[in-house]
């Protein structure tokens, strides 16, 4: 059978562009559909504006402590219609390069929506069709706001940030994940009077007990007001914005308020009720270890299937799919031992076992150190920062590591290096520490501060 197309991507985030891309460099005749903008997620409304958001806020803690520094400076406000210009501007650059890089690359891509008819056969939503040997389904994500017996559609999504005309003076966040704590932190940095619900005991689930004990100490202490087992039970239009009831008795209005309460996989019309793909609770995509679904044609990756939502994963599976349908090369995609950082003040940077997931797995050491670092305590701030190993007892392998401090995501990205090599905690201290530094505490942590 004669197909239009080797491969048929559709969207154009992180996953999509890069399979399109490389399979196309590989000589195979590629064509990809977007129906929103290129570069996806990450690109329009998730990392890249998010960090670049992170580094905006970072200045005004920056500023204070100049002038301690011997710096003679005066903060003025912070303006978010100068930085918001600047950081679309930044956007459309960025996503005239994935535009370009597609281009270069010969993937033919239709700015347009489009669902699976069959095996082969892909709608555009003009209603043409094309045809193709294997299809990608790399159509991501989008923010969810909770069913409640309220309009939830007067909150903003995380989407809904980036496109704000005007910061608001207050605002509360619902959540305690990764999107809920590090906008907590970016708003808070702006200027904004931030207020956060989460439903359980403590925000960060799943992370190092001890990590995410001392980021919500941190934030709080910073002046982000955290309310742990507390939601939403009823919120109204007000002069003011929003007037917000919540579970702790408390009624307060809000500017704005933004749900950060998880995303769901964009699997909805996609036309796979046509096909032999099966969808899991949360309507993510049910994939083997090379993202192929039942359906031998089809393959999925990066958010949609729901496996590890970050965007070098959903990179990784986008080569291992080309490497395994287009080289001959089966390669299934390694999910062990993934570093994450979490874009918090201060950040969150973890790689491998929680001190809880270790202690039920086998006997382990723990090494850690918690301290003022040297450039905030210079200025009189009360900031401590984490160090952390959790240590094997029978083999000395080091099965996770844990760092609270500012650019903790750098160091983890390093530190994880020596974690997925299964380096011992021997081999940590064979290495000469680099000082003045935070990070030197990985390799000069002597005696464990306990062990289970
Ligand atoms: C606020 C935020 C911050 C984040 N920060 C980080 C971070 O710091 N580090 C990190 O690693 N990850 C981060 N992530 C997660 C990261 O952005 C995602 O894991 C990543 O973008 C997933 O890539 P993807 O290719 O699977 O999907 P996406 O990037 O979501 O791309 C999917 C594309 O498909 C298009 N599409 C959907 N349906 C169709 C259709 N039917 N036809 C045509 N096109 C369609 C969409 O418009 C979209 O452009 C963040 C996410 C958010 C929301
Ligand atoms: N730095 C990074 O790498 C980074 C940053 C942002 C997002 N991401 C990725 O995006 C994914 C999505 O992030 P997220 O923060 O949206 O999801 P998340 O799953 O991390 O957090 C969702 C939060 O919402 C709460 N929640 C869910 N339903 C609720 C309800 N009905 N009422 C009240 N609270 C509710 C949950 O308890 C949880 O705290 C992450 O899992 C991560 O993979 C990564």
């Amino acid at each position: 059978m004669k197909f239009d197309f080797d491969l048929f991507v559709i969207g154009g985030g992180s996953g999509g562009v890069r399979a399109a891309r490389v399979a196309a460099g590989g000589g195979a005749k590629v064509a990809l559909a977007e129906e929103s903008r290129l570069g996806g997620t990450c690109v329009i409304r998730g990392c890249v504006p998010k960090k670049l958001m992170v580094f905006a806020s970072s200045y005004r803690d920056a500023m204070a402590e100049a002038d301690d520094y011997g710096w003679d400076v005066s903060m003025g406000d912070f303006e978010w219609p100068k930085f918001s210009k600047r950081l679309n501007s930044e956007l459309d650059r960025l996503e005239g390069v994935y535009q370009n890089m597609l281009k270069n690359s010969g993937v033919k891509t239709f700015l347009t929506r489009a669902t699976v008819k069959d095996a082969h056969t892909i709608v555009l939503a003009d209603g043409s069709e094309k045809t193709a040997k294997h299809i990608l389904l790399a159509t991501g994500g989008r923010p969810v706001r909770p069913d409640e017996e309220f309009d939830t559609s007067l909150a903003m999504v995380s989407d809904d940030i980036f496109h704000m005309d005007t910061l608001p003076k207050s605002m509360l966040i619902v959540g305690g994940g990764f999107i809920a704590c590090e906008f907590a932190c970016i708003m808070h940095g702006l200027g904004v009077d931030v207020t956060l619900f989460y439903r359980g005991a403590q925000i960060l689930r799943g992370f190092d007990d001890e990590a995410r004990g001392l980021i919500a100490e941190m934030m709080a202490a910073r002046g982000i007001a955290i309310h742990t087992g507390t939601n939403i039970l009823d919120m109204q239009k007000s002069d003011g914005g929003l007037m917000v009831k919540a579970s702790n008795g408390t009624e307060t209005e809000f500017e704005k308020v933004l749900y950060a309460t998880g995303r769901s996989p964009n699997t909805e019309s996609l036309g796979l009720d046509n096909v032999d793909v099966e969808l899991g609770r949360r309507g993510e995509i049910i994939v083997d270890e090379y993202s192929q679904t039942g359906q031998p044609s089809i393959y999925a990756i990066g958010d949609v299937t729901n496996r590890v939502n970050l965007t070098p994963v959903a990179i990784r599976e986008g080569m291992a799919f080309v490497e395994t349908v287009f080289n001959g090369n089966p390669t299934p995609v390694d999910h062990e031992l993934i570093p994450y950082a979490v874009f918090t003040q201060p950040e969150l940077g973890t790689i491998g076992m929680t001190e809880e997931e270790a202690r039920e797995a086998g006997p382990i050491d723990i090494y850690a150190t918690s301290f003022r670092p040297m450039q905030q305590a210079f200025v009189g701030r009360e900031d401590r920062v984490l160090m952390k190993l959790v240590v094997c007892k029978n083999t000395d392998v080091v099965l996770g590591c844990h760092i609270v401090a500012p650019a903790a995501g750098e160091m983890i990205q390093m530190a994880g290096i020596a974690i997925k090599m299964k380096a011992t905690k021997a081999q940590f201290d064979q290495v000469c520490a680099v000082h003045p530094t935070m990070s030197e505490e990985l390799v000069t942590m002597k005696t464990p501060v306990r062990s289970a």
